[in-house]
């Protein structure tokens, strides 16, 4: 089981300072969602804490301090990193070879957010939101604590709404833990609401 400690981090982006004195825990099995108004500094919040932006100051930590922050957590930003020319289950497979302990196979995570029969579409054909439930797959492929979601319902129908819902309840169930920032309500209860207001939690 794996806790993430986030304590007075700053962190600042074109030599402005979007957030300042944020701490807060994250425990396993907890759901935290980050609100706030657009260029509150979720997405930057996401990405300092999946080590994609420096910070100025502060801490972030696993405790325990195993595995590596990089291999705890799955990054789900706003692009969907998928090669426009590989079919969707090529573009999964090559999601298999990074670090984190084995999950589904390719087929399997396509059957759990319904997208099998779209398996050997090359991926510039998805729509937006097909895009976006390829991305839930790809967090099946390979077991990481902490999933950072960063929009995750932008572009879904209501069904695939629930089936993220699904995912992201069972992933809690078994211990993982997530922070999703959202402008829209999710389809799953959330313990814990962080608002970002400026520079920090409001
Ligand atoms: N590369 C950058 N250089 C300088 N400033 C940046 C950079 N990227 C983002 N910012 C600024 O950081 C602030 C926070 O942006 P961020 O994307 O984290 O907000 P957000 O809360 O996720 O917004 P939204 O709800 O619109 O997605 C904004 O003022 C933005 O202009």
């Amino acid at each position: 089981m794996t806790q993430l400690d986030v304590s007075d981090l700053a962190v600042e982006r074109g030599g402005r300072l979007i957030l300042s004195d944020v701490s807060f825990v994250l425990r396993a099995g907890e759901l935290i969602v980050l609100t706030g108004l657009n260029g509150a500094g979720k997405s930057t919040l996401l990405r300092a804490v999946a080590g994609l932006l420096p910070r100025s100051e502060g801490a972030i930590r696993l405790v325990p301090d195993e595995p590596p922050m990089a291999e705890a957590c799955h990054y789900f930003g706003h692009l969907d990193a998928l090669k426009p020319s590989l079919s969707v289950a090529d573009n999964l497979g090559l999601w298999t070879r990074v670090a984190g302990a084995p999950g589904l196979a390719v087929e399997e995570a396509l059957a759990r957010i319904g997208l099998d029969a779209l398996a050997d579409l090359p991926a510039a054909y998805l729509s937006a939101g097909q895009r976006r439930r390829v991305g839930f797959a790809r967090l099946l492929l390979v077991r990481r604590p902490i999933w950072l979601l960063d929009e995750p319902t932008s572009a879904l129908d209501t069904e695939a709404e629930q089936v993220f819902g699904a995912l992201l309840g069972q992933h809690l169930a078994s211990g993982g833990s997530a922070i999703v920032a959202t402008h829209r309500p999710l389809p799953i209860e959330a313990a814990t609401v962080l608002r970002l207001g400026a520079g920090g939690i409001a």
